[in-house]
């Protein structure tokens, strides 16, 4: 068995690593941050059998995992913790809730979050759903106008369309992004085009103080903070002192809320945290169910992008993992990315967008090798809302238009954070004769 006693220069040379001479002593191995960052990571994963460090800001050491193993061991035990509030970034934004929540806060927390996302909650949803696909289609149909089919950059306006649906399924709350827009959101708007890059994101994970400094930038997204957490404030308060049976997830999360013990209650702030975060027929639940080859799109699609790239995690006690003693406090990151496109569990093909794999019964995927929603105790909460959503959204739009690619349009993913296409995506799209 190796040792690695700190996170010093043991363990700098035992544990596998890249190259020495990518890595500087101030920035680390940032400069491999470049379009060939997910394809070295995965030759990595695959080099060093699931684990190897890679060094960032100051040359701290992060641990790259991708052993389905390790990653069982690590997402189903409260001894890793999640890094989120460690993260300037991720508190800024979700504050005391869920997503931030450790130990025992997080259990009472999300004991009593479940019954929000079952089935037959999320069923509920399904109109919204298909209305914001109808919103989608409209706002196109009227782009394309009389032409026979029209250019239309389609990234920002999805996000918007979502952004109107998390508002009335979360909080019953009109963003109404595609016409006259929201204070609220505008302040999305500009909290989502934070398109920071990597080494900002490097730099105010490690100095979160950089995101307090008077750039241009950092004042319009500070004020959209204040904006969108004055309003889930003002949306708790009215939700408490309305208490109208609604079907919206704050409403019924209130409503429960009051209902349960005042030891397990989620506090004031911890209930702000959590709010935010033939052509016209309208599907039912059973019937989007039967949409065998649909269900495979959508898995497919977050195999081979998978929107959220990694998990953090940080050591809260010195541990094993694998042969290597890993100290109390290194930081950990499952690359979703890397599993998702390890040949040995998808076959050769692997890079291919392959929807009909997932009708192999060959296809053996446990929970510790297709991530797209994390797994364990965090595991995301919100996968059926957004499985839903994506199939209800495409049945709409793929029913009333066509979509063709422009052949020369190229766009990137970005290679850290959220996984965005950048500068978005273009297509061509004409209306069904
Ligand atoms: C495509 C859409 C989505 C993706 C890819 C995604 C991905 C993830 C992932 C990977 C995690 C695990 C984080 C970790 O282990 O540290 C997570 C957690 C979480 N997600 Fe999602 N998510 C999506 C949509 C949603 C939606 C629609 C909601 C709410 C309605 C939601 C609410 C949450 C919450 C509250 C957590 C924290 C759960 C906990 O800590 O117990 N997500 N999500």
């Amino acid at each position: 068995m190796f040792a690695i006693f700190s996170c010093d220069e043991m363990t700098l040379y035992v544990l596998p690593t890249l190259c020495s001479n990518a890595r500087s002593f101030i920035l680390g191995h940032y400069s491999l941050l470049n379009d060939k960052f997910d394809k070295n990571l995965i030759q990595l994963a695959k080099q060093y059998d699931g684990i190897f460090r890679l060094h960032l800001m100051l040359n701290e050491p992060h641990l790259i995992i991708t052993d389905p193993q390790l990653v069982q061991k690590i997402l189903t035990s409260y001894d890793f913790q999640g890094v989120a509030n460690l993260r300037a970034i991720s508190y800024d934004l979700f504050g005391s809730g869920l997503v931030c929540a450790q130990g025992n806060n997080h259990k009472r927390q999300r004991k009593l979050m479940n019954p929000l996302f079952t089935f037959a909650n999320v069923k509920e949803m399904i109109p919204t759903f298909i209305q914001g696909g109808h919103q989608l289609k409209d706002h196109w149909i009227n782009l394309i106008g009389d032409k026979k089919e029209e250019r239309i950059s389609i990234t920002s306006l999805i996000s918007q369309v979502t952004l109107d649906i998390i508002g009335l399924i979360g909080f019953n709350y009109e963003f109404n992004s595609l016409k006259v827009k929201s204070e609220l959101a505008k302040a999305y708007e500009i909290m989502n085009s934070y398109n920071t890059s990597p080494l900002f994101g490097v730099l105010i994970d490690f100095f979160p103080f950089v995101r307090k400094l008077p750039f241009d930038y950092n004042i319009r997204y500070n004020n959209s903070l204040k904006i969108a957490s004055k309003i889930s404030e003002n949306l708790v308060i009215e939700h408490k002192n309305n208490p109208i049976k609604g079907k919206d997830l704050l409403s019924l999360l209130v409503e429960t809320n009051e209902v349960t013990p005042d030891h397990e209650k989620l506090t004031h702030d911890e209930l702000v945290s959590q709010a935010f975060p033939d052509q016209n027929h309208q599907p039912t639940l059973d019937e989007i169910d039967q949409l065998k080859y649909l269900e495979c799109i959508f898995k497919e699609t977050v195999r081979i992008i998978p929107p959220s790239q990694v998990i953090h995690r940080i050591t809260t006690k010195d541990e094993v993992l694998n042969d290597y003693i890993v100290p109390k406090g290194t930081r950990l990151q499952i690359s979703i990315n890397s599993i998702h496109h390890d040949p040995l569990i998808w076959g050769e093909n692997v890079e291919e967008f392959v929807p009909s794999r997932w009708l192999d019964s060959e296809l053996k995927i446990t929970n510790y090798k297709f991530l797209p929603f994390g797994a364990g105790y965090k595991l995301c909460i919100g996968w059926r809302v957004a499985s839903l959503e994506f199939k209800s959204l495409l049945i709409v739009l793929i029913r009333n238009l066509k979509f063709n690619v422009v052949e020369e349009f190229a766009f990137k993913k970005k290679p850290i954070g959220m996984a965005r296409p950048v500068p978005g995506i273009d297509l061509w799209i004409s209306k069904f004769e």
